[in-house]
């Protein structure tokens, strides 16, 4: 059995539902889950491998909820730098049918690399463009030789533009091979263990690119593995073109779109809602269905603002993410974090007499909970996103006495975080294991992979 202690750390916050931060703190961890948290005096003062924390914050591991990974390689593409959600995909889906399976394994990893040097250790991805022979285990196995916690969800494209979707029609695929791919990749992948590495969920992908067929044949594949945990993701009321489109096709809002299709429950998560009404949000609290809230991508495209605060005040299941990184360049979890806590401060002061929080909208704590624990739930984890004994080992390190700390740390560690500039990860520990090391990634050689990266992207883009 090996043992990790990470050693007098300034801080550890726990994120557990009492919100405990202990000061002057250990965390002792053998082979991959926590054994003990607590005053330094009071637990062992060695082990087979010890990281000295004196100066450093200790959080859960963030977890990213959302992602579209293979979009690393079309980031900051100047055609579509200002454009709203479907010009934006408009411009953007001939690029991605150039994508092969090599371009996916490199950008899930640049992705994940990207992650982890924030202190992500889960992270979601959702891929939905299947061509040139790509498949998800492409991404499976990028997670597995970087060592990063991951949901890998099989998405889907099945109404292309001949049909009324959005997509071309090259880039769609048939739903019966849809549908058996997805099944063949949870009874390959899939581990419902505590402590799983890899985790399959059911993805279609929106409502202007699948049919309403697809939609509900996913929802009985998925729970046709009783017991096993197998999920279901989609995007959800993103923009008032997506709200549109559901009213033009289907008559009903995107929530009675759900919830007639079998899609509202506690294993369904829906990415973005930043359109969700009070009754959509009445609904979600009720059935427990979760939201991947992304900021940064609903500022980028212009999206709105999601009802963040009503949401959580209602009882919804929250958890951030950075979503694709061609609608968000920059992937960093505690960013994000920082972008939804200042989203949702200056999104309750533009409501119409809708100032009654302010900034107490929500607080530092209330954002890293979000991205933590909440991310855990909606995932539908219950082994990580908090830190307690038997809990897995995933865990991220801030160093405090960095510039962009200094004035802050001293006063509340946990808030600065947040409040002060994003900083990089000092460490990141998945399942036990120690990834990113004094804020270098261990497990692979970053450099060659980033000029490897950047060759296809630009092979990509010039097909
Ligand atoms: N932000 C994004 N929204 C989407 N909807 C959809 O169908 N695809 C996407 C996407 O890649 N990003």
């Amino acid at each position: 059995m090996t043992s990790l202690l990470i050693r007098n750390a300034a801080c550890v916050a726990t994120f557990d539902d009492a919100r405990t931060e202990w000061r002057d703190a250990s965390v002792f961890v053998r082979e991959n889950r926590i054994e003990a948290i607590g005053p330094a005096v009071d637990l062992p003062q060695s082990a087979d491998e010890v990281i000295d924390a004196r100066g450093h914050l200790v959080v859960p591991g963030l977890v990213n909820t959302h992602h579209h990974m293979y979009q690393s390689l079309t980031r900051a593409i100047p055609a579509v730098q200002d454009a709203e959600l479907f010009s934006w995909l408009r411009g953007l889906y001939p690029i991605w049918s150039g994508l092969t399976p090599e371009m996916v394994h490199v950008s899930t990893q640049v992705a994940m690399a990207e992650l982890l040097l924030s202190g992500c250790t889960t992270s979601s991805d959702h891929l939905y463009i299947y061509p040139n022979g790509v498949r998800l285990d492409d991404s499976i196995d990028a997670a597995r030789e970087i060592g990063m916690r991951f949901v890998a969800t099989r998405g889907s494209m099945s109404v292309g533009a001949s049909q009324g979707g959005l997509p071309p029609d090259r880039v769609v695929e048939r739903e019966d091979t849809i549908l058996a791919d997805t099944q063949r990749l949870i009874e390959t992948h899939h581990d419902a263990a505590h402590g799983a590495m890899v985790n399959v969920a059911v993805a279609p992908c929106s409502p202007f690119s699948v049919s309403r067929d697809l939609m509900r044949e996913s929802a009985v594949l998925a729970r046709s593995f009783k017991g096993l945990g197998v999920r279901l993701h989609t995007h959800l009321a993103e923009n008032d073109h997506d709200i549109a489109y559901s009213r033009e096709k289907f008559n009903c809002t995107p929530t009675e779109y759900a919830q007639d299709l079998g899609w509202l429950g506690p294993d369904v998560w829906h990415a973005h809602c930043v359109k969700l009404d009070a009754a959509g949000i009445a609904l979600f609290a009720k059935t427990k269905t979760g939201v991947a809230h992304c900021p940064c991508s609903n500022m980028r495209l212009a999206s709105g603002i999601a009802p963040i605060r009503r949401m959580l005040d209602a009882g919804v299941p929250v958890g951030l993410g950075v979503d694709g990184s061609a609608s968000n360049d920059g992937a960093h979890m505690v960013n994000e974090a920082r972008q939804a806590l200042l989203l949702a401060r200056v999104g309750r002061s533009l409501e119409p007499f809708g100032c009654d929080h302010g900034p107490s909208e929500m607080t530092a704590r209330d954002a890293l909970a979000v991205a933590t624990h909440g991310g855990a739930e909606v995932l539908g984890r219950t082994d990580i996103g908090h830190l307690a004994p038997g809990m897995c080992a995933d865990l991220a390190l801030f160093d405090l006495n960095t510039v962009a700390f200094a004035g802050g740390a001293v006063h509340d560690p946990v808030a600065s975080l947040l409040l002060c500039a994003s900083p990089q990860a000092a460490y990141t520990v998945v399942n036990g294991r120690v990834v990113v090391r004094e804020g270098r990634l261990a497990t692979v050689d970053l450099g060659p992979l980033v000029e490897r990266h950047n060759r296809l992207a630009r092979l990509l883009a010039a097909v």
